[in-house]
C-alpha cells in the first residue's frame, strides 16, 4: 500500500473508529487508488484523499411523526452530501432501523465514484432514517415522509441535491415526498427521481438498477465468450432490484434458483418463471408479506429460515440484491466450493473485502456495485434530463440508453484496470475510473 493511502487510512480509522462500513469502503477504494498514486503526486499535493473522505455536508435532523393510535414518534434523519466536483449531489434515500451516519456515509462515498462511472454529471450523496416501513400504514408512512420532507426541502434542489430511492423508499415513499416538497415550495421542480409516471417519472427507472446488472453481467461473461442462456443464478433480496434482476434473467435463459429477505431465502430448483415473479411482486409490492410465502404457494420450493442463498445449492453465478455485507468470506468460499465462476453486485457492498479478495485471487468474473448496480443512478440521471427538457423518452429509449451506458461503465474500468497493470480487475478499474474524473475536478475547482 502506498504510504499516502495508508496515513490517509490510519487517520480516519484513529478518528471515527465506530464507523466500520465507511472505513471497509474507503479501504477498498484506497487500496486501488495505491496503484495510481504512486507515480502522479499532483492528488497527494493537493490533499485530494483527505479532502474526498470527509462530506462537504452533513445535515442532521429529528423527525417528528404520529402513528394511528395517536403516539408520537420522534426519528432521526440525515443526508450526507458527500461531492459535488462534477454535479448536483445524487444519491437515495434509505429507510430501515439499522440506519446510521456510518452506514449513510459508506453508500454517500461509493456513490461519489459510482455516479462519476455512470458518463453523467452527478455528485454523490446519501440520506434516510432508522424509521422503519415495515408494519406501518400508509397513513403512518405518509405521516413521517411528509415530517421528513419539511426539514429535507431547505438543502435540497434540482441543481443542488437530488434525493431519489433506495432500501425502504421506494415509488409510495417518493410520492408522499414529492408532495409535500411541492406544498412547501410552491414549484413543480425535477428535486426526485423515482416519481410516477404521470407527475415526471422515467419509464424504465424502477426496472433499471436489476436490468443494469444484468446488463453489465453480460458484458463481463462476453469477455470468455459466455452468456446467460442455462446458466444457473442465486439472486438474494426481493424487493425493486432483486425483483428486475430476476426479470431479465429470465428474459435471458437463465435459471433463477433464488429470492430471500431479512427472515430467510427460498430455493427453487425448477427455477423461478414469470408466474411465479408475478406472485413475488404482489406479495411485496402490494400484500408486504414475507418470503418464506412463495414455497407454501409453490409446493417444490423450500423456505430456509434465518439463512441466504449463497452455498445452499450448486450455481454459476450469485447475484447479491439485499444489502451490506450480505457475501461474509464463508460465503464467498461456499460459493466457489459449488462452481460459482461470476460474482455481479445489485446492492451497495454486499460482499466484506475479505470475500472480494479470495473472488480476485480465484480469477472469477467479480462486478463490483459502485459498476455493476449503476444503472439505477444512470437511469435517474436520465429522468433528470428529460424533466429539463420537458419531454419523455419512450421504454426502448430509455432502455437503450441504459444499456449502453453499463457497456461503457464495462469498458471504462476493464481500460482502467488495463492501464495499471491488473488486466480483468474491476474492483480496481472502477474505483480508478470513477476516481480520476471527480479528483481532476476537484483540482480544477481549487480550494
Ligand atoms: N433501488 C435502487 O435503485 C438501488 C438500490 N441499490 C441497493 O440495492 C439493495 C436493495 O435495494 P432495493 O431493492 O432498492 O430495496 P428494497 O427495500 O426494495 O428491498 C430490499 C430487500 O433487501 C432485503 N433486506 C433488507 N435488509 C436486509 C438484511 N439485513 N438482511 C437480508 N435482507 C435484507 C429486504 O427484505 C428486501 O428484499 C440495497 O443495497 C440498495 O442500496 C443499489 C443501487 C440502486
Ligand atoms: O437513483 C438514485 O439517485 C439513487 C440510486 C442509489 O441510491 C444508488 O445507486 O445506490
Amino acid at each position: 500500500m502506498n504510504s499516502y493511502v495508508a496515513k490517509v487510512l490510519e487517520d480516519l480509522q484513529k478518528k471515527q473508529p465506530w464507523e466500520k462500513e465507511f472505513l471497509q469502503a474507503v479501504e477498498e477504494v484506497l487500496s486501488s487508488l495505491s496503484l495510481i498514486l504512486e507515480k502522479d503526486k499532483k492528488y497527494e499535493e493537493n490533499k485530494i484523499l483527505e479532502r474526498m473522505v470527509v462530506p462537504e455536508r452533513t445535515i442532521l435532523f429529528q423527525v417528528p411523526w404520529y402513528d394511528d393510535k395517536g403516539e408520537l414518534h420522534v426519528n432521526q434523519g440525515y443526508r450526507v452530501q458527500f461531492n459535488s466536483a462534477i454535479g448536483p449531489y445524487k444519491g437515495g434515500l434509505r429507510f430501515h432501523p439499522s440506519v446510521n451516519l456510518g452506514i449513510l456515509k459508506f453508500l454517500g462515498f461509493e456513490q461519489v465514484f459510482k455516479n462519476s462511472l455512470t458518463t453523467l454529471p452527478m455528485g454523490g450523496g446519501k440520506g434516510g432514517s432508522n424509521f422503519d416501513p415495515k408494519g406501518k400504514s400508509d397513513n403512518e408512512v405518509r405521516s413521517f415522509c411528509r415530517s421528513f420532507m419539511t426539514e429535507l426541502y431547505r438543502h435540497i434542489g434540482e441543481n443542488v441535491d437530488v434525493p431519489a430511492g433506495d432500501i425502504g423508499v421506494g415509488g409510495r415513499e417518493i410520492g408522499f415526498l414529492f408532495g409535500q416538497y411541492k406544498r412547501i415550495v410552491d414549484s413543480y421542480d425535477s428535486v426526485l427521481t423515482g416519481k410516477g409516471l404521470a407527475w415526471g417519472g422515467s419509464l424504465i427507472r424502477p426496472e433499471a438498477t436489476g436490468y443494469g446488472n444484468v446488463y453489465f453481467c453480460q458484458e463481463m461473461l462476453a469477455t470468455k465468450k459466455d452468456g446467460l442462456d442455462g446458466k444457473r443464478v442465486l439472486v438474494s433480496g426481493s424487493g425493486n432490484v432483486a425483483q428486475y434482476t430476476v426479470e431479465k434473467l429470465i428474459q435471458n435463459g437463465a435459471k433463477v434458483l433464488s429470492m430471500s429477505d431479512s427472515n430467510g431465502a427460498i430455493i427453487d430448483e425448477d427455477g423461478i418463471d414469470a408466474e411465479k415473479l408475478a406472485f413475488v411482486m404482489e406479495l411485496k409490492n402490494v400484500k408486504r408479506g414475507r418470503i418464506s410465502e412463495y414455497a407454501k404457494q409453490f409446493k417444490n420450493a423450500k423456505y430456509v429460515e434465518g439463512k441466504r442463498p449463497w452455498g445452499l445449492v450448486k450455481a454459476d453465478i450469485a447475484m447479491p440484491s439485499a444489502t451490506q455485507n450480505e457475501i461474509e468470506l464463508e460465503d464467498a468460499k461456499a460459493l466457489l466450493a459449488n462452481g460459482c465462476m461470476c460474482v455481479s453486485e445489485g446492492a451497495n457492498m454486499p460482499s466484506t473485502n475479505e470475500a472480494i479478495k479470495l473472488y480476485v485471487e480465484a480469477g472469477i468474473h467479480y462486478g463490483p456495485a459502485k459498476a455493476a448496480n449503476a444503472g439505477g443512478v444512470a437511469t435517474s440521471g436520465l429522468e433528470m434530463s428529460q424533466n429539463a427538457i420537458r419531454l419523455s423518452w419512450t421504454r426502448e429509449e430509455v432502455d437503450e440508453k441504459l444499456h449502453n451506458i453499463m457497456r461503457s461503465i464495462h469498458q471504462n474500468a476493464a481500460n482502467a484496470a488495463e492501464e495499471v497493470g491488473t488486466p480483468g480487475n474491476l474492483v480496481n478499474g472502477a474505483n480508478i475510473a470513477g476516481f480520476k474524473k471527480v479528483a481532476d475536478a476537484m483540482i480544477a475547482q481549487g480550494v
